[in-house]
């Protein structure tokens, strides 16, 4: 299969400032990956740099195990589809999907059928005669796929691509670019700034942050055992707390403790064998359809907060400003590599 790329210590800096240092990474041919992180953590700027639309500072690019570090973006093997889709706004549909053979010379009747091909590919055949302004946000990513497919690319590098569309449409497309990787059997790269997304999408999941990759693995991996506070912190869903809350327990390190791992019971309980436990004042209480939102603060000043599944939620003890204990297994602790 073709598509693996790998970044061999790979930085770009603009004049002093370091955009992306010494990264290293290799993406299996065939992976959906999503570059995710903060703004300006160095994620687009790593995908351009792919691209070849960003000359890189130091380091290499290989691409089928092939140095394309100093190629030009035609000759990679990649294609690039952007956050705006750049569909260009007097074209047609067709002629924006052909436009890519037009300048390789392919002449027109060729380039008609292939971009035809293209257009049934992403189910927009019927809408090929129109202007980009005539289409939905949805119908235009469609094109502007279509648009960077047409060159047959190894690797498809995609920028925030969902970022323009509403909430529903944005999990409507994400799902069919996900069909589209399977069936394509391509690499994509896929640049955003939301977990939820990646964690949807991705078989491999790198998660950046000041330049540098945080962690990298599959998304379930990533969510089970975020190996710092920044990509525990990031990712939601997790507390991190100081190596002082527990009551029962001699723990050196910060650490972390998903919300949906959390018991609440009343202040007096007495807690099982293999749990670790602190007592926090319950500060917020919200209903989010299949399990309760609990915001707790600890003595120590650290909020705490809790997924509660409804058939749990005891109100007797779960009510505002009451105190409680917090309690979890010994083994949903999760020590951080790096902290
Ligand atoms: N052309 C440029 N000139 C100078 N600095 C730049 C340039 N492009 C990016 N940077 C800086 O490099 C860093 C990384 O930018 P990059 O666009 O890669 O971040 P990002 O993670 O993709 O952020 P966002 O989600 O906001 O797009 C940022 O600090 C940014 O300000």
């Amino acid at each position: 299969m073709k598509g693996a790329v790998e970044l061999i210590k790979l930085s770009k800096s603009y004049d002093d400032h370091v955009a992306v240092k010494d990264i290293d990474l290799r993406i299996p041919a065939g992976s959906y990956c999503c570059l995710l992180g903060p703004s300006g953590c160095g994620k687009s700027t790593t995908l351009r740099m792919i691209a070849g639309h960003e000359d890189v500072t130091d380091g290499d690019i290989l691409l089928n195990n092939r140095n394309v570090t100093d190629l030009p973006p035609r000759k990679r093997g990649t294609a690039m589809m952007f956050q705006n889709y750049a569909l260009f706004p007097h074209m047609t549909c067709v002629d924006n999907v052909a436009y890519g053979l037009k300048v390789s010379g392919v002449n027109k009747a060729e380039r008609h059928a292939s971009a035809m091909d293209m257009l049934s590919l992403v189910n927009m055949v019927d809408h090929a005669g129109k202007l980009p302004s005539q289409l939905s946000g949805g119908q235009q990513q469609r094109v502007a796929l279509a648009r960077a497919l047409i060159c047959k690319p190894d690797v498809v590098l995609l920028d925030e691509p969902l970022s323009a569309l509403d909430p529903f449409l944005r999990i409507q497309m994400r799902k069919e670019l996900k069909q589209l990787q399977k069936t394509l059997g391509l690499t994509f790269i896929h640049v955003t700034h939301s977990q939820e997304e990646a964690f949807a999408l991705a078989d491999m999941a790198v998660v950046m942050d000041n330049g540098i990759i945080q962690q990298q693995g599959h998304p379930r991996e990533i969510f089970e055992k975020p190996n710092s506070a920044f990509v525990a912190d990031f990712i939601g869903g997790h507390n991190v707390l100081s190596a002082d809350v527990l009551d029962n327990a001699d723990i050196k390190q910060p650490f972390s403790v998903r919300a949906d791992q959390i018991s609440i019971s009343a202040f007096h309980s007495r807690p099982d064998e293999d749990t670790y436990y602190t007592y926090g004042k319950i500060i917020d209480i919200e209903f989010q359809a299949q399990f309760y939102f609990i915001e707790t603060l600890l003595d120590s000043g650290e909020k705490v907060i809790c997924y509660i599944a409804e058939e749990k939620m005891d109100e007797q003890v779960i009510t505002p400003a009451k105190k409680v204990m917090l309690s979890w297994k010994q083994k949903h602790i999760n020590l951080f590599a790096s902290f």
